[in-house]
């Protein structure tokens, strides 16, 4: 269980997150939500990545302030530039950077690598440069990187918006499959089709939480009457 209790944040004196109280316990939760609206800081403050300036938030009861770590090892966070996530020259490599902390010997990080590798379709590529992988194998090896640390919660921030639509798909059907807790921020919002809860998210606030069909609904809604209220000009934020 995730629980945040009034958590705010600002960058600089932009307030980004408002006050928001979440239990978060379901299977498969979405957020979605306008540019700008915060959907990724929220996302990022639960597992660590960003400390909020006041509330709490806590993982399985640590507080991610006092154990940020506790945090990062029970909830992995995909990018949705898999670009930014690969750091080790070789597929093999980048996924057992994640395993060097635990202490396994040489066998069985080797063994652990390249089951991931064959579940997620990359075992043929595991001693090829990680650069020169095409971008959908880019995010289906980001998110083998985070799977192989076993982490009770995925985080995935947008993972199919530089994909084309086979890609996308792709990774679609192996984050259905997965069998650890997801909370998947998308702009595509067909993609939270069965989900358990969806949030929506609009200046910083949670202003929708409920079923999938309600909460695009709703969303849809919020997007139609700003959209009327716009002239071109105003492309953008609104935090
Ligand atoms: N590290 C940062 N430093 C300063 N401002 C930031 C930082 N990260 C995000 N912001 C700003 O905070 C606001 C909320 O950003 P956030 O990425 O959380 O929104 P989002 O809903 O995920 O948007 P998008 O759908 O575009 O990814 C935006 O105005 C953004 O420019």
């Amino acid at each position: 269980m995730i629980e945040l209790r009034d958590v705010s944040h600002a960058y600089g004196d932009r307030p980004v997150l408002r006050g928001i109280g979440l239990d978060l316990a379901e299977h498969r939760i979405g957020i979605i939500g306008a540019n700008g609206s915060g959907k990724s800081t929220l996302a990022r403050t639960l597992n660590g990545l960003v400390v909020p300036d006041s509330g709490t938030v806590r993982v399985d009861g640590r507080d991610t302030r006092r154990d940020p770590r506790a945090a990062r090892r029970r909830v992995g966070f995909v990018f949705s530039d898999a670009s930014t996530q690969i750091l080790m020259p070789t597929v093999a490599e980048d996924v057992a950077l994640g395993l060097r902390r635990l202490g396994l010997t040489a066998d069985a990080t080797r063994s652990r690598v390249d089951a991931v590798l064959d579940r997620h379709g990359l075992l043929d590529h595991r001693d090829h440069p990680a650069h020169l992988l095409s971008g959908g194998q880019k995010q289906m090896l980001a998110l083998a990187s985070v799977l192989v640390t076993q982490p009770d919660v995925l985080v995935c921030d947008e993972p199919t918006t530089l994909l084309d639509m086979h890609n996308a798909r792709v990774i679609e059907r192996t984050l259905r499959a997965l069998p650890q807790r997801l909370v998947l921020l998308t702009h595509q919002l067909d993609m939270l089709q069965g989900f358990d809860r969806v949030l929506v998210m609009d200046g910083g606030r949670v202003v929708f939480d409920g079923a999938p069909d309600a909460a695009t609904a709703h969303y849809t809604a919020l997007m139609d009457a700003r959209a009327a209220d716009m002239e071109p000009s105003d492309l953008g934020e609104r935090a």
